[in-house]
């Protein structure tokens, strides 16, 4: 080990692999190139299906980042010191970085883009990689507000991110292309000339022959046996020349002979022709050849040559009969065929790179003609290279030729360029298909274009899985109506339009009334169907060419453009409440469901998109404190009472964690004995920077926002603990009420939430009382009467509060079992003042007694009222005659006084 060593070797290690990255981003020809239609297109639905403001792609080089494409951002490049996907790059990771808040990583936090504009808060990168696994790139998705990706937009930005490596490779195909084809061209020339060498050769053997009839009939004492021939040819020629006898041996030649096969002259004389090959079996081809040429009068071959040193030497051979003396002899010629050999090998390997590669390739001339296609075109297209050679390669878009992405290709052949398109083609058997294609000029050794190159992928699915995707970023799931995103859109081109044409533009907020119920006492299947019937009614009263979006849960948005004047936008919002307010089934139910509407208008109210969502919204809210059913066009006094109540959810949002809420309780007595036998509770919200909100105030918003499940769930924790802790001082047991309402009652988990109160404050269950109003337990009788008895199981107690109020229950209050009834306080109120209330709440007293329940009256004001309940064997009482509502400490001195208060 040296560790001494071991840092200079790992920045020599790093320096290495840096250069080896730097080379393979070289190879794609990435780097300041055009825009490109499919990266374009890639990077929006990167931000749309992440729902991010910005998305953009960026190559990292030596000394910048350099941004191929870009949405919802606008510069080029960025210093690479400035950069966040360096660090991606550099960690050469495979998996996505996602940054959740910059500002909160040291590494990030002082980063100029995090400072500065763009602001990024948020930045999830999905790393683009070669195919020997560098890392040059990163499809990004940046946000201005701190958040996260979904395990699905995690998974759609890595897919992205292979889409675009498969685009890369497209390009790098197409400069490793352009080399072979380049390359295959010259061979091509070489292996011309090879040919036009062998044609040449043949004519020469021609001439050959005719001067060995001219030498030997000139020379008339002329033997032609042993002699070297190339005094009498006096030639350039290349090749070898010979004249083979009638046993095969050769009778004359020239002195490339003994050059080439390294035999002297007199090793040459009378060698068989067949000796100079080397197998038996080429020996045995030879000599075929010999004989057909001397049976046949000629004959050509190619064979290998061994010379002397055993080198084989490629050879084109010819030969042809002559007669010389009245004897038959060969005259033949050779020449060294290694050349064409080589380039035809090479020529071989050039095709076969081509014929390898996985995307389609295409090879036209400078018409369009197509001169090659790959097998892998073959089997995309369904064209053969037959089918298509000499055609144009237009033919792929058969009458589809209006594209406006064939300019982009069509501008690359003029220009002599290279060029990318998007395109619809269509395949042999007339299926449609979209294609990626990237096209390249071939330039030969002396730079002139030759050919075209085109590497065409599918990405038919692709393309289908990202309408899907863009579908499913655009629009609702349950409704199919547009959502926010797209409201969003078409809202800004709507304005845009309106800016420019002097048009108003109309925003609608619709909420619908009271819907948690539905969903409560119906299901949440039943509640979804109400919100896909209501869908269905807005999008009938609005015009087609108008927006109406599921904005989430159960609000709804409409955009109306060419409307004219408030009064057409009022008589069509009423169209439209009445249209909603239609009953209609759902399963065997007849279900009637009313909404509330703000409106707000261009340019009156507002002039961008937010501002106008936001002022419809307010005004919905003021639609809903009207009353509901309703509609409410936006003004400036809707604004402020709106505000206030943001204002106040605001702060009770907080009220929980800053400690704000106590509890008093107000002692209940038994009649009989006069002894404090229960306490109901009451909650009370001090705001740290303001005096006490009433109970009405708030609790109306609490139940409305939903804030009363926890404060509800608080508040049982806090009655337990507060009753067992008097226990605990030794203090006589009591009963503590709490009040249940209504969205507890309604909410999952309400039995759980008591069990745990109960386990924690180690309190019996039986001091425990719930308070249910006897409305809301006739709101779903049946499923009341299921809770209920859960809730029982616990060893509660159960009261039913104002009873007597107006519904009447006589046949479902057995049903509830309950252990205690309260007389609404309205009745114990009119006790003195109306007989017939005061009748009402006897009757109350008698029907709880015939069903075995206590009976209580609540705000018992007056001694007459006392005495009536007494009189009528009301058991319990409270009131503020009797006592007010107390801190806990104060209750807890009451109780240990444990006085009677005078019930005579
Ligand atoms: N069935 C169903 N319910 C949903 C869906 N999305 C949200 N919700 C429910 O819609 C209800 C929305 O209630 P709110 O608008 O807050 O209250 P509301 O009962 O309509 O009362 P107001 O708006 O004050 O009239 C909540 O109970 C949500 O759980 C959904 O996709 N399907």
């Amino acid at each position: 080990m040296h560790p001494q060593v071991e840092p200079a070797e790992t920045a020599q290690t790093s320096e290495t692999a840096e250069r080896s990255r730097l080379d393979a981003l070289d190879k794609y020809r990435i780097l300041d190139s055009e825009p490109e239609a499919r990266f374009d297109d890639i990077c929006r639905l990167a931000a749309l299906v992440c729902a991010a403001p910005t998305a953009f792609i960026g190559f990292v080089a030596e000394h910048r980042e350099w941004f191929k494409a870009r949405s919802g951002w606008h510069i080029d490049e960025i210093n690479r010191t400035d950069s966040i996907c360096n660090d991606v790059i550099a960690s050469n990771d495979i998996a996505i970085t996602i940054i959740e808040d910059t500002l909160l990583d040291p590494r990030y936090c002082d980063k100029a883009l995090v400072i500065g504009t763009p602001f990024i808060r948020f930045y999830a990168g999905a790393p683009i990689r070669t195919r020997e696994a560098h890392a040059i790139g990163v499809l990004c998705v940046i946000d201005k507000v701190p958040r996260t990706l979904s395990a699905e937009q995690s998974a759609v930005l890595g897919m992205l991110a292979r889409q675009i490596e498969a685009l890369l490779e497209l390009r790098r195909n197409i400069v490793e292309l352009e080399a072979v084809i380049a390359e295959r061209d010259d061979v091509q020339g070489l292996l011309l000339q090879a040919h036009g060498d062998i044609e040449a050769t043949l004519a020469e053997l021609r001439r050959s022959v005719e001067a060995t009839y001219y030498l030997m009939h000139t020379k008339a004492n002329a033997t032609i046996d042993g002699i070297q021939l190339s005094q009498y040819f006096d030639t350039d020629f290349p090749g070898i020349f010979f004249i083979i006898n009638a046993q095969g041996c050769l009778a004359g030649w020239n002195k490339r002979v003994e050059e080439v096969t390294g035999y002297s002259h007199d090793e040459v004389q009378h060698r068989r022709a067949i000796d100079f090959f080397d197998t038996d079996e080429l020996k045995a081809v030879v000599q075929g050849k010999i004989e057909t040429a001397f049976e046949e009068g000629s004959a050509d071959f190619e064979a290998n040559l061994m010379t002397r040193s055993g080198v084989k030497i490629p050879y084109y051979l010819a030969s042809a009969r002559v007669e010389i003396e009245g004897q038959p002899y060969l005259s033949g010629m050779g020449i060294d065929i290694s050349a064409t050999y080589r380039s035809e090998e090479a020529f071989e390997l050039r095709n076969r790179a081509m014929q390898a590669c996985q995307n389609a390739v295409i090879i036209t001339d400078l018409n369009s003609r197509v001169e090659y296609v790959n097998p892998a075109f073959e089997t995309m297209t369904g064209y053969a290279n037959a089918d298509i050679l000499g055609r144009n390669c237009s033919v792929l878009q058969r009458d589809d030729t209006e594209q406006p992405e064939l300019d982009n290709l069509r501008q690359a052949v003029r220009a002599q360029t290279e060029g990318s398109a998007v395109l619809r083609n269509y395949r042999k058997n007339g299926e449609l298909f979209w294609n990626v294609v990237h096209i390249a000029p071939v330039r030969n050794h002396a730079g002139i274009v030759m050919h075209f190159v085109g590497v065409l992928n599918d990405v038919t699915e692709m393309k289908l899985y990202e309408g899907q995707l863009e579908h499913r970023a655009n629009f609702d799931a349950l409704t199919h109506l547009a959502n926010r995103n797209l409201l969003r859109d078409r809202l800004r081109q709507a304005i845009i339009h309106a800016q420019r044409h002097k048009k108003i533009v109309t925003v609608g907020f619709v909420d619908l009334d009271n819907f948690k119920l539905i969903n409560d006492r119906h299901g949440h299947h039943a509640g979804d169907e109400v919100l896909r019937t209501v869908a269905d009614r807005l999008k009938a009263c609005i015009r087609a060419q108008d927006t109406v979006a599921r904005y989430g849960g159960d609000e709804f948005a409409f955009v109306l453009t060419e409307q004219a004047g408030e009064d057409n936008v009022a008589f069509l919002m009423q169209r439209l409440l009445r249209a909603i307010a239609l009953p209609f089934m759902v399963g065997q139910q007849t279900m009637k469901v009313s909404c509330s509407i703000g409106i707000s208008l261009y340019p009156r109210d507002g002039l961008d998109s937010d501002t106008l969502l936001r002022l419809a919204d307010v005004a919905m809210y003021r639609a809903k404190e009207s009353g509901r059913n309703t509609f409410q066009f936006y003004t400036s006094q809707v604004n402020q009472k709106v505000l206030d109540r943001i204002t106040l959810e605001t702060r009770l949002r907080h009220a929980l964690e800053n400690n704000e809420f106590q509890v008093e309780y107000e002692p209940l007595f038994n009649l009989k004995s006069g002894l404090i036998v229960g306490a109901e509770s009451r909650l009370i919200w001090t705001p740290t920077d303001s005096k006490a909100v009433e109970p009405a105030e708030f609790l109306a918003l609490a139940e409305q926002t939903g804030l009363i499940v926890p404060i509800g769930e608080w508040m049982i924790h806090r009655a337990c603990l507060d009753n067992k802790a008097l226990q605990k001082n030794g203090l006589r047991p009591i009963r503590v009420g709490v009040k249940i309402f209504d969205s507890q009652f309604n909410s999952a988990g309400l039995r759980k939430v008591i069990d745990h109160a109960i386990t924690m404050s180690g309190m019996d269950a039986r001091y425990l009382e719930l308070d249910v109003t006897e409305t809301l337990l006739m709101q779903n009788p049946d499923a009341s009467i299921t809770l209920l008895a859960e809730l029982k199981e616990c060893g509660l107690q159960l009261t039913a509060d104002d009873v007597g109020k107006g519904y009447s229950s006589l046949a479902y209050l057995p049903r509830f079992g309950l252990d205690r009834l309260t007389i609404a306080a309205s009745l114990v109120n009119d006790i003195g003042g109306d007989p017939e209330q005061a009748r009402v709440a006897r009757s109350v007293i008698s029907l709880g007694h015939s069903l075995n329940l206590i009976v209580m009256a609540e705000g018992v004001r007056s001694a007459e009222q006392l005495a009536y309940l007494k009189a009528n064997d009301c058991d319990e009482i409270k009131g503020e005659l009797v006592g007010p509502a107390l801190p806990f400490d104060q209750l807890s001195i009451l109780l240990q006084q444990d006085q009677r208060v005078g019930m005579a």
